[in-house]
C-alpha cells in the first residue's frame, strides 16, 4: 500500500513486530482531506503488550487500520512483521479487534467460530483444523462453558471475548485490539487484562490494544503515547513515570501535553 526505499528486499526486516519512519495518514473527502497522522516514527517490540493510549481523536483508530492494511491515503514506511502493512502475507498473522463487536447474534459463540474459521481456512480437508482451532479458541477466551449460547444473549464483556477469540482463530503472530474494555465494569476490563497477559505469555504473540483510559497504561509493558496524531512519548509505564517525575502515567501524559503546549506556545516576551 505504500512503502518506500526502506523496506526494499535489499534491507533487513525490522526485528520488531511493527516499524514506522515518517508515518502520515490524511483522511476525509473532497479536496481537502486533512491529516490525522503527522509523519510519526516509533517501534513495537516483538512478544509483548503496547499500549497504546491517548485522547479521543487523537487517531488512535486511524493508526491501528494504517497497521492492519484497511486504511487508505497511508505514507512514509510502514513494516509489519517485516512485511509492507497491508501485504496479503499478513492476512493469516494479524489479528484484528474493531471497537464495535463483530460477532453475529443470531448465532451461537460455536457457530460464530465455525463460520469465521471457515472464511479463514475453507475447504473439507481442514475440518479438523478448523474444529481445533474453534475449540481452542473458545477455551483461550474462557467461553467454554456458553459456547452453545446465541450471541445476542451475552454480556457486554463476552460478546468482546467472542470477538477476541475469532481473532485467535489463525493463531495471529500480531493482535491489534482496538479500545477492547470500553464500556466494561472494573472486574471484566481486570479480567480481560488477564487474558491478553496470558495470551502473550503463552502463545508468544505481540498485542497492540489502544484506551483512552490512562490507568489501563499500568497494565501494559510498553506505552506508545498519542496526541493530535503524534507520538508523545514510547516508553515503558516505569520509565515515563521517572522521566516525567510522577506518581502515575496519567501525571506523566499531562505533565507531556504542558511541555508540548508550551513548546508550541512560546510566552509572548515582555
Ligand atoms: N472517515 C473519516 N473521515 C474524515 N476524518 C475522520 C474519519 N474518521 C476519523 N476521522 C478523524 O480522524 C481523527 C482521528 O480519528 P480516530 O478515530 O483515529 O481517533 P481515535 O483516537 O481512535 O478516537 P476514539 O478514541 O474516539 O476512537 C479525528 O480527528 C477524526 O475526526
Amino acid at each position: 500500500m505504500m512503502n518506500n526505499a526502506q523496506t526494499a528486499p535489499t534491507e533487513p526486516a525490522s526485528p520488531a513486530a511493527v516499524h514506522a519512519r515518517g508515518l502520515t495518514v490524511r483522511r476525509g473527502t473532497g479536496r481537502t482531506p486533512r491529516t490525522v497522522i503527522d509523519s510519526i516514527a516509533f517501534d513495537v517490540p516483538r512478544g509483548r503488550i503496547t499500549g497504546l493510549l491517548g485522547p479521543s481523536g487523537c487517531g488512535k483508530s486511524t493508526l491501528m487500520r494504517s497497521i492492519v492494511g484497511t486504511q487508505a491515503h497511508v505514507t512514509g514506511t510502514l513494516e509489519v512483521l517485516g512485511s509492507p502493512a497491508g501485504h496479503p502475507e499478513l492476512r493469516s498473522r494479524i489479528g484484528y479487534v474493531t471497537q464495535a463487536p463483530s460477532v453475529y447474534d443470531d448465532l451461537t459463540v460455536r457457530q460464530n467460530l465455525e463460520y469465521f474459521a471457515a472464511v479463514l481456512t475453507p475447504g473439507r480437508a481442514a475440518a479438523d483444523r478448523r474444529r481445533a482451532a474453534v475449540t481452542r479458541a473458545i477455551a483461550d477466551v474462557d467461553l467454554t462453558g456458553r459456547a452453545g449460547a446465541l450471541a445476542g444473549n451475552l454480556s457486554g464483556g463476552q460478546r468482546s471475548r467472542v470477538s477476541l477469540a475469532v481473532a485467535l482463530l489463525g493463531t495471529p503472530e500480531l493482535l491489534v485490539l482496538d479500545e477492547p474494555t470500553v464500556g466494561l465494569d472494573p472486574v471484566l476490563r481486570r479480567d480481560l487484562w488477564n487474558l491478553f497477559h496470558d495470551i502473550a505469555a503463552t502463545r508468544g504473540a505481540t498485542i497492540l490494544v489502544s484506551s483512552h483510559v490512562m490507568d489501563e497504561a499500568e497494565r501494559c509493558h510498553d506505552l506508545l503515547l498519542m496526541r493530535e496524531g503524534r507520538i508523545l512519548a514510547q516508553d515503558t509505564p516505569d520509565a515515563l513515570r521517572t522521566r516525567t517525575h510522577s506518581a502515575t502515567v496519567e501525571e506523566g501524559f499531562l505533565r507531556l501535553v504542558d511541555e508540548a503546549n508550551a513548546e508550541a506556545k512560546p510566552e509572548v516576551a515582555r
